[in-house]
């Protein structure tokens, strides 16, 4: 893929849509990752957001056992071979009655690469609210109550953060509208948009292993990726290239997301943007170097692409992960 084709790639990643998943550039040591199955080694969860133009947030009341009586957003396990839109719209069925559109995702929050969290933003689109005398064993009864006052007790308190965010997002939308790509994908990855920059000038890391690409890394499913949670898998291939000790890593987080869900294809691709910077205040004109065959640097010079870049870069326009 010569430079055109990298610029192809990477505006389409920037456009939040992104490319099937082919092979990665790396992976844990060991054996190769085993393909991923819902339910089975990983677990993905979906939630909804809705925040009404009143400033109210629909809430479900919980069934289970283990937490009955308490409010939560309309959340929920995906199940096999379903997409991630069809499990949130499947969810908010089941557990509020109402039909929805997602707008946007608003974070990602994983645990490892076996547990990983899509948050939306989401618009209800028909359907009849879920009242207690319709209560089963997906929820109680479903409400809306002002964002300022939320009824108790909440099942956990991680969704007052998550429904900040939405606020906020409504208030500033701080990154475009991203909605996952149902494009399939074998193993948890993360397709690296990897940056330098210096003055006015980004450098994006590429593979060279066959065709030039932005660099995809495998999540390992062992305990002490899942502890590391994805990030090792980022540093990981870093490692493979750059002299991490005297350089700063941050990944910023997600341009884009892709996962099928249908034939089996479990797995996911995150797009995530990171940068690399030296740790030295020193002024720095070129990207640190890189160590053998299989990576290099590759100067943005589309105009066009570049500023897209860097206004994401300098605005941290990306959906936050686990933040
Ligand atoms: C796992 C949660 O994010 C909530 C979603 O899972 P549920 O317990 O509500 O699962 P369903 O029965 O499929 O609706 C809570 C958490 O601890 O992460
Ligand atoms: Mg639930």
């Amino acid at each position: 893929m010569a430079s055109e084709g990298l610029a192809g790639a990477l505006a389409s990643v920037l456009a939040g849509q992104g490319s099937s998943v082919h092979s990665c550039d790396s992976a844990p040591a060991g054996e190769p990752p085993a393909p991923v199955r819902l339910r089975k080694n990983v677990c993905y969860v979906v939630l909804a957001v809705f925040l009404s133009e009143q400033d109210e947030v629909l809430l479900i009341q919980e069934a289970k056992r283990e937490c009955r009586g308490s409010w939560y957003l309309p959340a929920g396990r995906m199940e096999p071979g379903e997409t991630i839109v069809e499990a949130l719209q499947r969810e908010v069925k089941e557990e509020a009655g109402l039909h929805c559109e997602p707008e946007t995702l608003l974070s990602v929050e994983e645990r490892g690469p076996s547990w990983v969290r899509f948050v939306f933003l989401a618009r209800p689109t028909g359907g009849i609210l879920k009242t207690s005398k319709e209560a089963d064993a997906e929820s109680l009864q479903a409400a809306w109550y002002p964002r300022t006052s939320l009824p108790t007790p909440l099942r956990a308190h991680d969704i007052l953060h998550l429904v900040e965010l939405a606020a906020q997002y409504r208030q500033q939308a701080r990154h475009p509208l991203i909605l996952p790509q149902e494009l399939p994908c074998d193993l948890v990855c993360q397709r690296l948009v990897a940056t330098f920059t210096s003055a006015q000038t980004v450098w994006v890391l590429v593979g060279t292993v066959g065709m030039p690409h932005l660099p995809v890394t495998a999540c390992g499913l062992d305990p002490m990726e899942q502890r590391g949670g994805m990030k090792m898998a980022v540093l990981r291939l870093l490692q493979e290239c750059l002299t991490l000790h005297h350089l700063v890593v941050e990944i910023k987080g997600l341009l884009g997301l892709q996962h099928l869900g249908r034939d089996h294809s479990d797995g996911i691709c995150l797009n995530v943007l990171v940068t690399v910077a030296f740790r030295s205040p020193g002024i720095q004109d070129e990207p640190p170097k890189v160590r053998g065959e299989n990576f290099s640097w590759w100067k943005v010079m589309e105009e066009d692409l570049q500023s897209q870049l860097l206004q994401r870069l300098q605005g941290s326009s990306v959906v936050p992960v686990n933040r």
